[in-house]
Parts: C-alpha cells; sequence; structure tokens
C-alpha cells in the first residue's frame, strides 16, 4: 500500500530550498497559489501566527526551519550566536499556543543544539535535524494512513461515507496528512464512497483548503455547513467521522479546531465512530488532562468578516479556535507508533513507550 499512497502525494506546503523556507499562503487557497519565501525566525513566527502556514505539524516542521535561519543570523552577527538564539527560539515559540507540535519542535531543535560535538557545524547539524523532523512527519503520515485503513476495515469491511472538520492534509502537514492521509489511503483502496467536509468556521479551513485537496484527486467530497454534521450523521451513513488533533493530553483528551468537541458528542449520539489521527509529537504527556490545554483565542474580526467583507453585526466576537474532546467520546487514537482503542492514561502511556511502526 506505501507505493500507492506515495503515488498520491501531490500537494505540498513547505519546502526548504536554497537556504529558505517557502511557503503556500494558506490563507489565499483557493483561489491563488503563492509562495512566500522566509530568511529570518521573524518572518516564520510571523507566518505561523496569520496563518500562512497553519496545521499542527506543519506548524512545528516550519518552526525548526525558522530556528536553522536564525542560527544563521547569529552566528553571521558574531558574538555569542548561542544565548542570542534563545530570542528566537521564545519568538517562535509564542507564535500559536495550542499546538504542541510547535514546541515539540522547538524542544527537539535544541537539545540538537545541545548535543552539539566539539568542533561540530552548528549550522549543518541544526539544518539536518529540521530536514529530520520534516520526513519523519511525512513517514509518520505514512505508517498512520495504512493503520488507519487496517482500524476501518477492521470494525466496517468498508467506510461507506466519512465525516471530517478542519483540515488535516498535506497542507497541515509534511507530507501526506493525518486525517485525511487516512480519507486518502481509504478512497485508494476502494473504501470510500463520500467525505463530508465541514466548512470549519471561521477561517474555512474545510471548504478552502479540505475541499480543494480532495476535490483535485478525484475524491468524492461534499462540503457542508459545520451545524448540518448532526444531520448528516442521522441521515447519510456516515460510519466514521475522522479529524487531527493539536494537542492530546496523557489520559486521551484532544485539543482539535472548535467544533470537533460537538461532533465527538453527536457521533456518540448517532452511533458513529470517532477516530482521531495524529502523530506522536502531538501527544503532551506533561499535561494530565485537557483541562490544562491553553486554547488559542484569535480575533473576533475572524468571525465578523469572511474575504475581507463585513458578515456580521458592530457586536462583540468570541472565537475560541480549539476546543478539547473528552477521551471517553473517542473510538480510536491513531499514531505512528499505533493505534490506541478507547483511550485511557494506562493506553497512552503504554503506546509512547513503543518504538515508531515504519
Ligand atoms: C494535521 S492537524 C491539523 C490541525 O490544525 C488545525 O488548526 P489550524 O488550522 O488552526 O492550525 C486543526 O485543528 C487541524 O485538526
Amino acid at each position: 500500500m506505501r507505493d500507492r499512497l506515495l503515488a498520491a502525494e501531490k500537494v505540498k506546503a513547505i519546502d526548504w530550498r536554497d537556504g529558505a523556507l517557502h511557503l503556500l499562503d494558506q490563507r489565499v487557497l483557493p483561489f491563488e497559489e503563492n509562495w512566500i519565501a522566509y530568511t529570518s525566525a521573524a518572518g516564520v513566527a510571523e507566518a505561523i501566527r496569520s496563518m500562512v502556514v497553519r496545521g499542527a505539524p506543519a506548524i512545528g516542521i516550519s518552526a525548526a526551519y525558522g530556528i536553522v535561519l536564525a542560527a544563521r543570523a547569529r552566528i553571521a552577527e558574531g558574538g555569542d550566536w548561542y544565548a542570542s538564539l534563545e530570542e528566537d527560539f521564545m519568538l517562535l515559540a509564542d507564535s500559536r499556543p495550542t499546538a504542541v507540535n510547535l514546541f515539540w519542535a522547538l524542544n527537539r531543535m535544541h537539545d540538537r543544539l545541545d548535543r552539539l560535538k566539539e568542533n561540530a557545524d552548528p549550522l549543518a547539524a541544526l539544518e539536518a535535524e529540521a530536514i529530520a523532523i520534516h520526513e519523519s512527519d511525512r513517514e509518520a503520515n505514512l505508517t498512520m494512513a495504512q493503520l488507519g485503513v487496517d482500524l476501518i476495515r477492521k470494525h466496517q469491511g468498508n467506510a461507506q461515507a466519512i465525516l471530517t472538520h478542519c483540515n488535516t492534509g498535506a497542507l497541515a502537514t509534511g507530507g501526506f496528512g493525518t486525517a485525511l492521509g487516512v480519507i486518502r489511503a481509504a478512497f485508494i483502496e476502494g473504501m470510500v464512497e463520500r467525505v463530508y467536509a465541514d466548512e470549519t468556521r471561521p477561517w474555512l479551513q474545510g471548504s478552502r483548503l479540505t475541499a480543494w485537496e480532495l476535490a483535485n484527486e478525484g475524491i468524492p467530497v461534499t462540503l457542508n455547513a459545520d451545524s448540518a454534521a448532526a444531520h448528516i450523521m442521522k441521515t447519510k451513513g456516515v460510519t466514521w467521522v475522522i479529524v487531527g488533533a493539536d494537542r492530546i493530553t496523557a489520559n486521551g483528551d484532544v485539543a482539535n479546531k472548535i467544533g470537533t468537541y460537538q461532533l465527538a458528542v453527536n457521533a456518540m449520539h448517532h452511533g458513529v465512530r470517532f477516530m482521531v489521527v495524529a502523530p506522536s509529537s502531538t501527544i503532551d504527556m506533561n499535561l494530565a488532562s485537557g483541562d490544562d490545554i491553553p486554547i488559542e483565542e484569535r480575533d473576533g474580526a475572524e468571525l465578523l468578516e469572511v474575504g475581507g467583507k463585513r458578515v456580521g453585526a458592530d457586536v462583540e466576537a468570541f472565537n475560541p479556535v480549539f476546543d478539547v474532546t473528552p477521551a471517553d467520546l473517542i473510538d480510536a487514537i491513531v499514531t505512528e507508533k499505533g493505534i490506541v482503542e478507547r483511550p485511557d492514561t494506562a493506553k497512552m502511556a503504554q503506546l509512547m513507550c513503543r518504538k515508531r511502526l515504519h
């Protein structure tokens, strides 16, 4: 199956080349495909904050390359570059609060720096680490896609209709996608009749990004309002809700795009299985439960405007962009280390002790 999946890799959001980080500007997709080149940590931090690049794994990968850019600049400045680099680590860490992949990637880059051998070339080491983070996410995507398909086969044989939320595809990751990677693989294996994609207000990752990715590959996708999801589960033969994650805590609670929690409640009510797909870089064993996850609130203008056009009255707008789904509403968490069905603290701890499967 892996070869079939590799052949299906079409879109990418991140490109490290000629010593610069090139990001596909996701604020203007699907209407424009515009790449922006970044050569500074400050630029990458702003790209993450303003969602030029978004998606938990993609944010972490971009931040890792941001540290390479920062180290190059600090070394060129002269002086104690190691100390001054801390400022760039903090700048990138402050870009968005919820996706733990950002902090996982920055910690991994810092750890590489701290393990530098005497007389080693710091730039070469940091660049190799960032590329390894990128490549390992791509590999994790492929492993999770195969595991997710096996899980669907185990429970359904064929997945008639799947509902998904936000964008968890190539645009949110280092390659094939997390939840959307499972959906892509299931389609390739002839197991998907239709994908229902929540538009995912207010930033419209579903209608602008997921619908674009799936339509480009001939995967049957129907766009729906977020508020139609429960009715679709009730009337359209949906067998799985498959979503991504931005942070999974030690007990299996999952922070993901706002609207995920209500999908899980509705899935439980309608007997629809609920799958979360995320690499282990999304698992934060330092947090006991989802109550401790910082939930990003963005500018209310994102609710009051679409495409720069006002769509709401002049009132205060509350715009939390993530919510937390409790573990007891989740049927399975699929990672590159394996699957946890009916997650709990003990099972999550066992998972994190495992090696990657591929
Ligand atoms: C592959 S995980 C993508 C994850 O990130 C999204 O959030 P955002 O678009 O705000 O970065 C959403 O929560 C997705 O599930």
